[in-house]
C-alpha cells in the first residue's frame, strides 16, 4: 500500500522562493513576451511529471491491467507543482489518472490564491 498525496495545503520553503522561483520564472506563462513564441495561437504548455531512477511514472501491475496511484515524489516536490498549477489556466491530464487518481488539480500553496480544480482529460468514450 502506497501512502495518500499529501492533501492538505502547502507552506513554501524560503529556499523556493529565493532559488526556484527565479530559475522558471522565465518559462512561465505569464512571463514570456509573445514575440518568442513561435506560435501565440498555439496554447502555452509546459510539461511537468515525478519520475522513479528508471524513468517510470506509475506502477501498471501485470495481470492487473490498469494503472495504479504511485507516489514517487514527496511534499516538497509539490511546491513546485502546486506553484506551476497556479500559474497555468488549466492541468490537462490522460484518462487514467482521472480514473484511477482521481486528482483536485488544484493549486494549494499557501500564498497563492486557493483555485478550484480545472482538469481537462480525453475522454475516449471512458
Ligand atoms: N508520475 C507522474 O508525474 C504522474 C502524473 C500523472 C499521472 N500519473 C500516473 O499515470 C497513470 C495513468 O497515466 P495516463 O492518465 O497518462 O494513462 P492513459 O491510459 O489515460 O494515457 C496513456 C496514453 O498513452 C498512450 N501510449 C501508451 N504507450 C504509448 C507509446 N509507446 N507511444 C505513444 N503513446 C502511447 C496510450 O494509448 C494512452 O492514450 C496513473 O497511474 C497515474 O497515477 C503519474
Ligand atoms: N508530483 C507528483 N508526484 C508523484 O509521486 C505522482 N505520482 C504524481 N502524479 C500525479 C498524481 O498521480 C496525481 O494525479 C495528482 O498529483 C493528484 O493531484 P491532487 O493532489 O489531487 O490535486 N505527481
Amino acid at each position: 500500500m502506497f501512502p495518500q498525496l499529501p492533501s492538505e495545503s502547502l507552506t513554501v520553503p524560503p529556499s523556493f522562493t529565493t532559488t526556484i522561483i527565479p530559475s522558471i520564472r522565465p518559462y512561465l506563462p505569464s512571463s514570456t513576451p509573445f514575440g518568442s513564441v513561435k506560435d501565440p495561437t498555439l496554447p502555452y504548455t509546459t510539461l511537468t511529471y515525478a519520475s522513479a531512477v528508471d524513468g517510470s511514472t506509475s506502477l501498471f501491475p501485470s495481470g492487473d491491467g490498469t494503472w495504479q496511484r504511485t507516489v514517487l515524489s514527496g511534499s516538497l516536490a509539490s511546491v513546485p507543482t502546486h506553484y506551476l498549477r497556479g500559474c497555468h489556466s488549466a492541468v490537462l491530464i490522460g484518462v487514467s489518472t482521472a480514473q484511477v487518481d482521481d486528482p483536485s488539480l488544484n493549486c494549494r500553496l499557501e500564498g497563492m490564491q486557493a483555485t478550484e480544480g480545472h482538469g481537462l482529460w480525453p475522454n475516449r468514450g471512458r
